[in-house]
């Protein structure tokens, strides 16, 4: 995964998201905060889909989903914190429901190809801590969402669908 600066790489080992950090986004997808600590689930490392500053990514719509969605994180690059970066922990929100309601695990829903679109790693050495701070996210424009191993910090709230390409 490329850092902000030319030519260098963070070698990613393990994907791993958080769940259900933030309160807001625990109550928007109908469930109470106060009755369970986040949890963890994994994205596979072939979910990264590398987003270049100034870029935009051709991003596929997946198979088997009729309501997709983007959620706008903090990412942390481990080696204690190495690193920043802003990701998308892209879900198939209906088959995640279904599992839900199965009690079965959500992989189905979160863990596939290129479900973890992200742009550079900015050094916390350059940056410091980000004690607090705004994620956003600009979806055609407008912003709708504030909010070795990459840990998915959650999404605060404010998800949304994804509309299909032409
Ligand atoms: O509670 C739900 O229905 C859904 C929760 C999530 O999708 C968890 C996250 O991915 C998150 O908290 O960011």
């Amino acid at each position: 995964l490329a850092l902000n600066r030319p030519a260098e790489v963070f070698p990613v080992h393990r994907i791993y998201c958080i769940g259900r950090n933030y309160a807001a986004h625990a109550r928007e997808m109908g469930s109470d905060p106060t009755r369970e600590p986040p949890f963890f689930f994994q994205k596979p490392n072939d979910a990264i889909q590398y987003v270049a500053p100034g870029q935009i990514a051709d991003h596929p719509y997946p198979a088997l989903t009729r309501n997709y969605h983007y959620e706008v994180e903090l990412v942390a690059a481990l080696q204690h914190v190495f690193g920043y970066a802003v990701g998308l922990d892209m879900t198939r929100r209906d088959l995640q429901g279904d599992m839900k309601d199965q009690k079965k695990p959500w992989e189905i829903g979160k863990s596939f190809d290129l479900s973890a679109p992200i742009g550079p790693i900015h050094r916390v050495a350059r940056t410091g801590p980000f004690p607090r701070g705004a994620i956003t996210l600009a979806v055609n424009a407008p912003l709708r969402a504030q909010g070795g191993d990459l840990i998915y910090s959650g999404t605060p709230e404010n998800v949304g669908a994804v509309v299909r390409g032409t």
